[in-house]
């Protein structure tokens, strides 16, 4: 059997800090002059709408605005506000301001298993487009044909069981034919559930203090990709 291998992103292929310290930065910074410019868009504004929706109907952008960089702070992994990243982080890295972190023994196995056969596939609470963005301009060069799918919050939230089911279809793959990597047992509870095999990313430089016996929830734990034995 060659498991389809689907991974998640941040604290997994990449470091936390990446996406903490620089992405989020970047998107609260520029999100004020993103939408006097964009709002406009229809693909800007129909992620607009969906947050004045949630706040109880129509708004002025400025409160939007406001409500978007609250909901940074707070790391939200609404589906619009990470769609709105996405399309903020696509010009920080057409204008070279920052290229994605992937951890050196994470690109070197992706390419290895890719080299071998298994499919990959990518599930993280950013969007698809800002998936594809980050892999394609990763500081270990353009990865993104490595992955035949990627997989956002609008399949369903990471800790429920049901959106690794619905993957599992997408996939045309049994779950059992799935093994899921991340860095959160909440996510991986939800995709043992689900019927996927599971393993935890318990990087040091991420979790300084290592998650063993109880905290790993039962499930495998490797700190680094090149860890992982695929049966
Ligand atoms: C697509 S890179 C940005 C990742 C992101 O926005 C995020 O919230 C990280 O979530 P993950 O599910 O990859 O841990
Ligand atoms: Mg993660």
């Amino acid at each position: 059997m060659t498991p389809t291998i689907l991974t998640d992103i941040e604290g997994t292929t990449s470091s936390i800090s990446f996406v903490k310290d620089v992405l989020f930065p970047y998107a609260r910074r520029e999100l004020p002059r993103f939408v006097h410019l964009r709002g406009g868009d229809p693909e800007v504004r129909r992620w607009l709408d969906a947050v004045a929706t949630d706040l109880g109907g129509a708004c002025q952008d400025d409160v939007i605005v406001e409500t978007l960089q609250g909901w940074i702070d707070q790391d939200r992994k609404h589906t619009a506000l990470k769609a709105l990243q996405g399309l903020l982080w696509a010009e920080g890295y057409r204008n070279g301001d920052y290229a994605a972190h992937v951890y050196s023994d994470a690109a070197a196995a992706l390419r290895r298993w890719h080299r071998a056969g298994h499919p990959l596939a990518v599930y993280s609470s950013g969007s698809a487009g800002a998936q594809k963005l980050f892999f394609a301009h990763s500081d270990a060069g353009d990865l993104t044909p490595l992955f035949d799918a990627y997989f956002d919050t609008e399949i369903g939230g990471k800790r429920e069981g049901t959106s690794y089911a619905r993957i599992a279809l997408a996939l045309k793959r049994p779950p059992d034919e799935l093994l899921f990597l991340s860095d959160v047992v909440e996510e991986l509870d939800a995709a043992r559930e689900a019927g996927l095999r599971t393993v935890l990313v318990d990087r040091l430089e991420d979790y300084p203090q290592p998650r063993t016996g109880e905290a790993t929830h039962g499930h495998t734990r490797i700190e680094r990709f090149d860890q992982l034995e695929l049966a």
